[in-house]
């Protein structure tokens, strides 16, 4: 299966056209204000126009009502939901049924136990994206750039499908997929020369990274 790849946090259409270029699977969008990715839903929208169909558009938010959902919704049309905050298994499937699309859930990662928590989401969430605890003091749920101990991840069912992220970048990504069963990975601050600001030469990086890492994989020809 092919590994899905996840930039997140675009906020202007160079970036977005390097992490197509790359070949990006998904293309992720911060509606969080005190996150340095906030974006506005319309600005969003363009940017995931320009995209076309050539990558998933992805809404990240933050335990998000009804009003914030429909209007990031309307103005932005993206593939998929990401539900990066407290939301309970009923909360998703209330927002499946409104919008009709996909949705991911994130799960803050330190410890096995942690991963207790997926359970109850079986059935009911389309993805798992796995992510690090935030470190003390930080405002954002997500987009952090710090990892999480991946070897937690080895407590897991074989048959868990999941996206892994935090703290990734060119440096670290070939350790992240052999170590792990990802089938998708997620970057975001690795890719960005300050907070917020997606860097293109990072982006172009991460992907060779990516590509000699997966040419050092089992099965690879
Ligand atoms: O990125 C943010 O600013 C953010 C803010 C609030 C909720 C989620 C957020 N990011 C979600 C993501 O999917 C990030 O890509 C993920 O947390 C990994 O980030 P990083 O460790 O910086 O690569």
């Amino acid at each position: 299966m092919a590994l899905d790849i996840k930039i997140c946090g675009l906020k202007t259409p160079d970036t977005v056209d390097a992490a197509l270029r790359g070949g990006a699977s998904h293309i992720g969008f911060i509606f969080f204000p005190k996150s340095p990715r906030n974006i506005d839903p319309e600005v969003a929208g363009q940017l995931r126009a320009a995209a076309q169909d050539r990558a998933k558009a992805v809404a990240v938010t933050v335990d998000a009502d009804d009003a914030a959902l429909d209007a990031i919704v309307e103005a932005m049309r993206p593939d998929m939901l990401q539900l990066h905050g407290h939301e309970t298994p009923e909360r998703l499937a209330a927002v499946k049924a409104r919008h009709g699309l996909p949705v991911m859930k994130a799960f803050s990662i330190r410890e096995a136990a942690d991963l207790d928590a997926i359970a109850p989401y079986k059935g009911i969430a389309d993805r798992l994206l796995f992510d690090a605890k935030p470190p003390k003091g930080s405002e954002l749920p997500g987009g952090n750039g710090v990892a999480f101990d991946w070897g937690v991840l080895a407590a897991l069912d074989g048959d868990v499908d999941y996206m892994l992220s935090g703290g990734l970048n060119a440096g670290n990504i070939a350790e992240a997929l052999s170590r792990t069963n990802a089938g998708g990975i997620d970057v975001s601050s690795g890719v960005e020369r300050l907070p917020g600001e997606k860097d293109v030469r990072l982006i172009e990086e991460f992907f060779q990274a990516m590509r000699a890492a997966a040419t050092r994989m089992p099965g690879a020809a």
